[in-house]
Parts: C-alpha cells; structure tokens; sequence
C-alpha cells in the first residue's frame, strides 16, 4: 500500500477509521501522524499540533522503546518490512495495560517504509495493576506468559499449561477462554485426579437412565456442557493409562456416546489441558500415551513459578489482600515484602494468598509488619515439615489449627479457608 505524500493527517486518520481497534499512524522516526476514533474512545485525544513521539504517549519514556531495554515492534517492523507484534505495557486513562501491539509497515515505491499503522488490541483479562478475578503482574516473565496466551487464544489450537502447583494454570485456561472466539460459550472444569473408569466416562460422556446401578436419571457429560465452548482438563497427567484411550479417540473423532447410549453425539470444544508434571517423561518411561501427549501438546505454555516473577510479589501481595479483604484498608509493609521476597514458595501464588490471609488474622493493625509475615511463614515451615527433626509436626499442626479457629471465633469453615484446606480435612486434622 502507497501513500501520496500530498495527502494531510485528516485522510490518514479517516483511514484508520476502517479499522475496528485502536490505530494510530507513525514514522518510522517514532512520530505519530494520525489517530483513529477507537482510539480516541480508548486512550483520548493526542495533541498533534507539535510533534508527538509514541514512546512518550505509550510509555511516558524519553527514549525509543528498543533503547529502553524492551522489544520495540515498530523498529523491528522496520528492519523487516514486515508485520511484527509485541506484547507491551502502555499508559491508558485506566491506569498500565498490557496492550497487544501489531504494526503494519507501509513501504514507498522504493520499498522502504515510510510508514507505519500500529494497531493496540487490549488483552482480556490480564492487569499489570490491581485487578478483581484478572491475572496481575508486569514481570518479563508474566508478560512472555501473556503473550503466549495472546497469540494461542484466537486460535482453535490445544493448548497445554505447564506449571507447579498453585501457580495459576487454571486462572490461565480462563484468561485464554475469555480471549477465544468461544468466550460467549461456557468453560467446563474436570479435575482428572482420582477419576476411576466408570466415573471419567460418566462424567465426560454423560449416561443414560439405568445404564448402571445408580444411574437413576439421563446425565449430560461435560462435553456436552462445554459444545461451543472449552474444555479444562485438570491435572492430565494423573488420568490413567487405560482411560486416556477414550480421551484420545474423543478429540480425534471428536464424537462420544454417553454411557448407556447407543446414540453417537459430536463434540464441539476448545481442549485445554493443565499438569504440573513433565508428560514427555511420562511418555518415555511408558506411563502417558505418545499419541495422546502429541493431541493436547499443540501449544505448550509454561507458567511461571513465583519464584521466576519474583519481582511481581509487591503487586500480587496488594491484589490478593485487596480480595481477601475489600474493605481496602489492609497494607504490607516495604520491610514485610521484603522478606517474602526471600521466601521459596513452593505453593507458588496460592501460597501466598494463604500467607496474607494468616497475617490478616494475626496482625492486630491495617498495617502489616514484617513481625507479623515472619510467624506467618514459620508456621508454615513447621508445619511443612522444615525442622522435621526437633519438631512433632502433628502437634503443632494441631497447635496452629486451634489458635487459628480461636483467631476466628470458632467458625471452623473460615478457619479451614484460612488455612488452605477443606472444612473436612480441618475435623479430621482436629479430632
Ligand atoms: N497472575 C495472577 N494474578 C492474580 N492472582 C493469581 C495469578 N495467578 C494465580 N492467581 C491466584 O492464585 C491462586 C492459584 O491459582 P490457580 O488455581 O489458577 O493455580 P493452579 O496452578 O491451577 O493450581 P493447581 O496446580 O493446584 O491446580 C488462585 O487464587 C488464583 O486466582
């Protein structure tokens, strides 16, 4: 595409209009010619009357982004003549974004680009600020995580998420859902741990009335729930051998028959799959099926422990406190950060939560110090068993769950969500 050069900033910008995103149009020497409608809705207006740079509207930056230490698509665009796309963090009325950026270089006749269109799409559910049910964070890390998830969701593609527990693999499988084409459709949940045959096949194909003792009404599986929509499988690695077969010819055929059934029904979904174990492992010592490993590994996406987005701790430790407790008034202080930046967390983000959730209970102001997350993460180090040898584990186990319901009045199901575990296992652990 050419552009006369007679042509003023009014027709560029009535251009842009053609697209349905925010768009705006730049030199390759970072200045911004034109915006469009969309994205003066999103990002207001631009004062265009002297020169503009979009480093500086984007970024607040004095210096080209490539120049800055980040990934500048608009250089490489230039360097390439082709479309690039980056994930980056920009300034908005709502605060940082992260924003998904292409750029569309338009060349001169000499094939040199003499323009740029920059297109930012806004990316679902993700906040690099403090956000309700969204997945927050602004590390390199977190952002490569997003970004993956960006690229993989407009596509039919399976998507597999590999990550430690806690890390936020489900929360991922929801933000590449509610970035999906299928976002209008539900997304089902099946948690593949301790599913024995008949209770995986029931649960995913549903049963007929009568098809087995018990089977007192027609039950749809959660194919069906999910038809249009996504499919979570939870810890896929634990499904057994002999029933990941029928997983298998279920996303080949992409047919099922409910238990009972003679009727064949066709499936509609996106397949997610979640593990924290290594499945290639699996598959070479013969526990996971090779055919199966190859279906759900179209688009493998590692999740980042705590450990590797260490830096996002201060932003996570403000956001779960915030939905712990939403009266707002809850705080950590620098010191108290701090020392929960030199913690391992092996539980990753939800041991984290369970941390904040400890101190909220034992800090006896808004203001919680570093006194208070020390105990807080002792208790948990007894009761992981750190100093095994000079303490009874069960005993302050015990310790530790009767000061907690004590702390709440003795409403044993707050003290269980405080301490991370079922209102069941707490009796159990109590009695
Ligand atoms: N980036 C994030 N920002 C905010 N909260 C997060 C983020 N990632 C995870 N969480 C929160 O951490 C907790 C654990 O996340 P999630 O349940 O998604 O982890 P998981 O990896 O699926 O865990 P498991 O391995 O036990 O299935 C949840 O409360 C979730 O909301």
């Amino acid at each position: 595409m050419q552009i006369s050069q007679k042509q003023g900033n009014d027709d560029f910008a009535t251009m842009l209009n053609a697209y349905d995103c925010p768009a705006i149009l730049v030199t390759p020497e970072y200045q911004i010619l034109a915006s469009n409608q969309r994205y003066l809705e999103s990002y207001g207006s631009i004062d265009l009357s002297q020169a503009a740079y979009c480093f500086k509207v984007s970024h607040s930056n004095d210096v080209p982004c490539e120049q800055a230490g980040q990934a500048c698509p608009l250089f490489a665009a230039c360097a390439s003549g082709k479309k690039e796309r980056a994930l980056h963090i920009h300034h908005s009325p709502r605060g940082k974004e992260h924003i998904d950026i292409e750029i569309l270089p338009i060349l001169d006749h000499k094939g040199e680009v003499k323009y740029c269109v920059e297109l930012l799409k806004s990316v679902t559910k993700t906040n690099p600020k403090i956000g309700n049910n969204e997945m927050v964070g602004a590390s390199p890390a977190f952002n490569q995580l997003v970004e993956n998830i960006t690229r993989v969701a407009p596509t039919d593609a399976s998507v597999l998420l590999v990550g430690d527990t806690g890390s936020g693999k489900e929360i991922a499988a929801s933000a590449v859902h509610l970035a999906s084409s299928r976002k209008d459709h539900p997304m089902v949940i099946l948690e593949c741990s301790g599913l024995t045959e008949p209770l995986f096949e029931s649960e995913l194909f549903g049963h007929t009335k009568g098809a087995f003792t018990g089977a007192l009404y027609n039950k749809q599986g959660l194919v069906e729930v999910a038809h249009g929509g996504t499919l979570f499988l939870d810890e896929i690695g634990d499904v057994p051998y002999e029933l990941q077969i029928k997983l298998l010819r279920l996303i080949e055929t992409g047919t099922y028959r409910p238990v009972g059934s003679k009727e064949t029904k066709s499936a509609d979904f996106r397949l997610i799959c979640a593990t924290h174990q290594d499945i290639f492992a699996m598959v070479e010592r013969g526990e996971f099926r090779r055919d199966l490993y190859y279906r759900i590994n179209v688009f493998p996406i590692h999740i980042p422990s705590l450990k590797e987005r260490k830096q996002d701790i201060p932003l996570l430790t403000k956001t779960l406190l915030q939905r712990i407790d939403q009266s707002g008034q809850y705080s950590v202080t620098d010191c108290a950060i701090d020392l929960l930046k030199k913690h391992d967390f092996m539980g990753n983000i939800r041991e984290l939560r369970n941390i904040l959730s400890r101190a909220l209970v034992l800090s006896n102001t808004p203001r919680i110090d570093r006194h208070v997350i020390k105990t807080c993460l002792d208790i948990d180090r007894e009761i992981s068993g750190d100093n095994q040898a000079t303490i009874d584990l069960k005993s302050n186990e015990l310790k530790y769950l009767k000061k907690l319901i004590d702390s709440v009045d003795g409403d044993k199901d707050k003290a269980a969500a405080l301490a991370g575990i079922s209102t069941r296992s707490l009796y159990r652990k109590i009695q």
